[in-house]
This record gives C-alpha cells, sequence and structure tokens, in this order.
C-alpha cells in the first residue's frame, strides 16, 4: 500500500486554480522532493494531504485511508503525518523540553515521564539534547528548526511532510537542518519534502517532482530530472536556479563611483 496516493487533485482558491489534476504517490520509506519555480502549487500540495486545506476535487489517501471522505477520522490520519514548516511555530513560553512533550501529552496522552523520555531521544536525534532545558529565544533559528523537526519525530509519524524547512534560516544554518533530514532519510523514513534546496533534492531524493503551474510536469529519480530532463519547462527552470550567479572579479573589487 502507497503512503500516500494522490489522483486527480484540484484545489482552487475562487477564481485561482492553484492545483489542476495532481497523480502523485509516495511508497513507503521513499524520499520524494517537490521543486518548482514559486506559486507553482507545492505547498498548496502539501497542506492538501495534511487537510490544512479542503481539496476541490480529487482523491488523496494516506496509509490507505481516504482523507477527502468526510467521515474520516482525520485527527487519526493526522496523528500520523509529521508536518514540518517554514516557520517553526514554536511556544515561546515553553523549554525546549515543553515543547517537544506538549501534542503528546494532549494528543496521545502519554505520561509526563514517557513523553519527557522520548523527547528527550529525539533531541538527541536531532544533536540537541543539551539544549532541553532552554527557551526557543536562546537558540538559533536552525536549533529551532531542528527542535521542531524533534517535535514531529516524537508523534512516532509514519510520514514527513517538510514545507521549505530551511527557506527561513540564514544560510549558514541551512545545513545543519539538512543534515537531519539527511539522518531521518537513511533511517527510511517516509518524506515527501517541498524544497529550494536543489543539491538537497539531488543528493538525497528517492524522486525528484518538478511543478509547474499546478500540474506535475515530470518527475523522476534525480539522475534522470536534474541531469537529462526530458521536459522544456523543467530545462529552463533548473538552467534559472542551477546557474550560478556570476560576478566578475572585476565588480567585486569595483567601487562605486564617487
Ligand atoms: N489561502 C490562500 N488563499 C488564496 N490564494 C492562495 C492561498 N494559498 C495559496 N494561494 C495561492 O496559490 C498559489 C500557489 O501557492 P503555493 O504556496 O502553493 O505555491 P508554492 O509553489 O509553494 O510557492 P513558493 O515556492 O513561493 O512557496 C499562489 O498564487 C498563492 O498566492
Amino acid at each position: 500500500m502507497s503512503t500516500i496516493e494522490i489522483s486527480g487533485l484540484h484545489k482552487s482558491f475562487g477564481n485561482l486554480e492553484v492545483l489542476r489534476g495532481i497523480d502523485l504517490a509516495v511508497e513507503p520509506g521513499e524520499v520524494v522532493c517537490v521543486i518548482g519555480p514559486s506559486g507553482s502549487g507545492k505547498s498548496t500540495l502539501l497542506r492538501c494531504v495534511n487537510l490544512l486545506e479542503e481539496p476541490t476535487s480529487g482523491s488523496i489517501r494516506v496509509a490507505g485511508t481516504e482523507v477527502t471522505d468526510p467521515d474520516c477520522d482525520i485527527d487519526a490520519v493526522r496523528r500520523g503525518i509529521g508536518m514540518v514548516f517554514q516557520q517553526f511555530n514554536l511556544f515561546g513560553h515553553l523549554t525546549v523540553r515543553e515543547n517537544v512533550t506538549i501534542a503528546q501529552r494532549r494528543v496521545l496522552k502519554r505520561s509526563r515521564a514517557e513523553a519527557g523520555r522520548i523527547a528527550d531521544k529525539n533531541l538527541e536525534r536531532v544533536g540537541l539534547a543539551e539544549k532541553a532545558g532552554a527557551y526557543p529565544a536562546q537558540l538559533s533559528g536552525g536549533q529551532q528548526q531542528r527542535v521542531a523537526i524533534a517535535r514531529a519525530l516524537a508523534m512516532d509519524p509514519q510520514l514527513m511532510l517538510f514545507d521549505e524547512p530551511t527557506s527561513a534560516l540564514d544560510p549558514e544554518l541551512v545545513g545543519e537542518v539538512l543534515a537531519v533530514m539527511r539522518g531521518l532519510a537513511a533511517e527510511g523514513m517516509t518524506m515527501l519534502v517541498v524544497t529550494h534546496e536543489m543539491a538537497f533534492a539531488r543528493e538525497v531524493a528517492s524522486r525528484v517532482v518538478f511543478m509547474d503551474g499546478g500540474v506535475v510536469v515530470e518527475q523522476g529519480p534525480p539522475e534522470e530530472v536534474f541531469g537529462a530532463p526530458r521536459e522544456e519547462r523543467t530545462r529552463v527552470f533548473l538552467h534559472r536556479v542551477l546557474e550560478p550567479t556570476r560576478v566578475s572579479e572585476d565588480e567585486i573589487g569595483a567601487r562605486p563611483a564617487e
């Protein structure tokens, strides 16, 4: 059974048709990276999987459950999905450990001791065991995002959704979050990742999905999508994002005219 199976998914906001017939499956243990230009519908796709947005039409099955079915127990489905957003959404008045225990206690009804033990295990997993007693404001953005990942992992998800998890970070902090995600991929976690980090997608994805204008233009193993894209739209996009900024030494050294 596929972990996610999407077919004929449409989503409109008023007159704006953002998703125009998406078919996509994610198999257990796969890391699927969704890339594409701004506004192509990547985040909306992810939010539909978690029913943060309601699809206009189409079908989404998560571990066999049709999430668009009005009778579906959406809370039960959501419990199986860990979601990590661009913004970390931590509670500022709670410590790191409390941020990781609160949903475990409220939603899974774990005891304080058990939730604490699981929090510590997952903080260790993201390399933040020593920060358990700190408050979010005392952490860097990269550390806060790793806490958000630990919080999601503590719920024992069978699937992790990442929506541009590094986009709000200073460039020097991106690597530590990607390293944690790389580790999860190596552990066999099923992951659907919307990202602008092309090097990560190229290196870690089992499959890359290129979206543009609300449709999946092409998908395949990273070596194919990056190395030999079949579609012109993919080629144009990759050329634009992968072409290094050309700054000549003269320009770097140039002083503004007096
Ligand atoms: N709640 C909403 N109401 C109205 N329009 C929306 C809403 N959410 C998204 N949109 C619009 O849907 C389109 C797709 O947005 P989405 O965030 O899914 O794109 P994206 O590919 O993830 O872009 P980016 O890479 O910039 O995050 C955009 O035009 C956006 O303005």
